[in-house]
């Protein structure tokens, strides 16, 4: 991990397709060499409450801590669509952050959304929209993705105004171009606010 400030990106994926995102977000966060693409993960939850799991994850991204989100200069936040809603995990995740909010340490950095789902109109844009609730109530400034981004009008699969999409379909987690030009576009876009917002104070 370098010492340069950072783009969280935060996610929970169960078969990889969010995971994928998450990736090709972090190649448009660190086009300008100024910002680092911190990524990590939520562990995920269970009905059982004796249940825990190790501290570190057998594979993959490593679990978020609260101070990865409240040093953050710029939050990417990800999940898989789940009755066109984000997955419980992540919720609850965002539900372990009241003392963050109480210090006001998101407020005036820049946020966007992502999500996968496995039907073309199954829930995603009321997923990325419930996605950004918390993060307004965070303070944070929501971006997507401009129109001038020509993937946005010739999309077949996924990719939206409100953030980065993928189409999963029959359980496919690799990104169409498409999908990974519009993920590292939304990058790119965020890490430049991070840059412009007054966010290293
Ligand atoms: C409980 C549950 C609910 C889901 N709800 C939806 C849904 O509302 N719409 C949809 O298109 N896909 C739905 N899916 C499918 C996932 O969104 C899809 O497989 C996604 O690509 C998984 O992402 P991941 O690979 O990051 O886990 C659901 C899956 C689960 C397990």
């Amino acid at each position: 991990m370098s010492n340069l400030p950072y783009v969280l990106i935060l996610y929970y994926s169960r078969h990889g397709a969010t995971a994928a995102l998450a990736q090709a977000l972090a190649h448009g966060v660190e086009h300008s060499g100024q910002l680092e693409a911190r990524i990590r993960t939520v562990p995920p939850v269970s009905p059982d409450c004796e249940a825990s799991i190790p501290a570190v994850p057998s594979e993959g991204a490593i679990y978020a801590s609260a101070d990865d989100l409240r040093h953050c200069h710029g939050l990417l936040l990800g999940s898989p669509t789940r009755f066109g809603n984000m997955a419980a995990p992540l919720k609850y995740f965002l539900d372990t952050t009241s003392n963050l909010w109480l210090e006001g340490c998101l407020i005036n950095k820049p946020a966007g959304v992502f999500s996968s789902s496995n039907s073309l109109h199954g829930g995603q844009e009321s997923t990325l929209l419930s996605m950004m609730l918390p993060l307004l109530h965070h303070g944070m400034v929501i971006s997507g993705i401009p129109y001038s981004e020509a993937g946005l009008n010739n999309t077949q699969n996924g990719g939206t105004p409100y953030g980065a999409t993928h189409w999963s379909g029959t359980a496919e987690p690799a990104l169409t171009e498409i999908e990974t030009q519009l993920c590292y576009a939304q990058g790119q876009r965020l890490a430049r606010l991070a840059l412009q917002l007054d966010t290293f104070t």
